[in-house]
């Protein structure tokens, strides 16, 4: 992490996981096992399913927890005939800073595009949400050695349109799609290598002040003996946690980083 004003975001994803009950019971732990200088230090996100997300707001607010929350996905739209999906608007009500956009099941399980990608940062932006977009080769353009080009496109294909201000309020995250939920972590430098050339895109596309400001997180198979490494990376500002963000004390060992990374 290099010592600029990113604060550093550790962000649970908990994909289909968890129902509200659990979810209450799983972000009180998490806030017991970190104090406010930890919580002050490093943004703690959790991403449960929409289903939970009333209860976790309830908690959060209700004991002034340092503890953000947010949505997995969005509707590109407000509000209309779309059954089965969520709006902007509605998430904001419900107090969400963030959503996750883009992320490689959805584009793998719901074929969404680049284009549906762009439509959802779009819409999450408008409705004062931060995305976390997702970006992240699979095996096959690894082993071609093409991952710094494709997570590229895919950045300029969902940030097509944005302003240089808005474009500061997203979060991107690299998640290689061979090291999601394989246990297969990309080594630090791996991380590095396509987190640094996102902070590159950015900054050609939208200036340099842009590409030094905007948070890029590393994603895949994140865990508490190997976050040290990667975090120590200069251009890696956190990560997007899946399976380790389900277990209280192994994502608030992952919170606590910084006591094993010299800086
Ligand atoms: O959004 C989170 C990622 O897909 C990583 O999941 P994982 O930590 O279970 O590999």
């Amino acid at each position: 992490m290099a010592d600029t004003v990113r604060r550093p975001l550790m962000a649970g994803n908990w994909k289909m996981n968890l129902n509200h009950l659990e979810a209450i019971a799983l972000v009180q732990k998490l806030a017991f096992s970190l104090n406010e200088k930890q919580l002050t230090e490093v943004e703690t996100v959790v991403l449960p399913p929409f289903t939970d997300l009333r209860s976790v707001q309830t908690l959060i607010d209700g004991d002034k927890l340092l503890i953000g929350y947010g949505a997995q996905d969005l509707s590109p739209y407000a509000s209309g005939a779309y059954t089965g999906d969520i709006s902007g608007p509605m998430l904001a009500r419900l107090g969400c800073q963030y959503v996750v956009v883009g992320h490689s099941e959805r584009r793998a399980y719901h074929h969404e595009d680049d284009a549906a990608v762009n439509a959802k940062v779009a819409a999450a932006l408008a409705h004062g949400l931060a995305p976390i977009l997702c970006v992240g080769e699979g095996l096959e353009v690894r082993e071609a050695a093409g991952h710094v080009a494709h997570c590229s496109d895919q950045l300029d294909a969902a940030l097509k349109g944005l302003s240089a201000e808005q474009v500061e309020k997203v979060v991107i995250a690299y998640e290689p799609v061979w090291a999601i939920g394989t246990g297969k972590t990309a080594t630090p430098e791996d991380a590095q290598e396509v987190c640094g050339a996102v902070r590159e895109r950015v900054a050609e596309r939208f200036g340099k002040e842009t590409g030094e400001r905007t948070r890029v997180l590393y994603g895949g198979s994140v865990k508490s003996s190997n976050i040290a490494g990667i975090m120590a990376k200069p251009d890696v500002d956190g990560a997007l946690i899946g399976g380790a963000s389900l277990d209280a004390d192994e994502f608030a060992k992952i919170v606590r980083f910084p006591e094993h990374v010299s800086r």
